[in-house]
């Protein structure tokens, strides 16, 4: 990733510093019988530098936003899906988009899922990498904690508002 964006290779490997952050999250959604009303996971993009998500291989659910519409994504058993996440998104300039997903209930059938997020050292500040801002493309970010970033991430999905935003320039 370092490379197609023209830095160095260690360069992300390099932000995650001495004290990088691995966290799991196992997903549970059970049946749901008024699946129009009720989202398994509200539309939101992961806060980490990148997520490695393993899906249930029996049921769809997982969603993704693309220029305003949602699509399925599809079920490919056996493979694991790796999904960009905001920390990405800001070290980049924007180059790499964190995308916008949500996950749909099912009347009829369970499901699960296990997510791996990889996030930089929380004590650490990031921002777009100085190689990637120039006049004709400057900072679409500003320098922000990990820790401060994180901590406003579920705060954010549960009110429907999109924490990258908040970092925006
Ligand atoms: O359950 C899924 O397929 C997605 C989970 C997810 O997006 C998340 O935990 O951030
Ligand atoms: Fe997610």
């Amino acid at each position: 990733m370092a490379r197609l964006l023209g830095l160095d290779d260690d360069y992300i490997m390099d932000q995650f510093g001495e004290k990088a952050d691995t966290y799991a999250r196992f997903s549970y959604y059970p049946e749901c019988p008024r699946p129009e009303l009720v989202f398994g996971l509200k539309p939101h993009s992961d806060g980490s530098v990148l997520t490695v998500l393993m899906v249930d291989d029996t049921i769809g659910g997982l969603q993704i936003l693309r220029d305003g519409v949602w699509f399925d994504v599809p079920i490919v058993p056996h493979t694991l899906l790796i999904n960009i996440g905001d920390q990405t998104e800001i070290m980049s300039n924007g180059i790499f988009k964190g995308p916008v997903h949500r996950v749909v209930t099912n009347a009829e059938k369970e499901r699960l899922s296990l997510a791996l997020f990889y996030s930089v050292d929380p004590e650490r500040e990031i921002e777009p990498a100085t190689q990637l801002v120039d006049e004709k493309r400057p900072a679409l970010y500003r320098k922000v904690k990990v820790k401060d970033y994180i901590a406003g991430l579920y705060e954010h999905v549960s009110q429907g508002t999109m924490v990258i935003d908040t970092v925006k320039i």
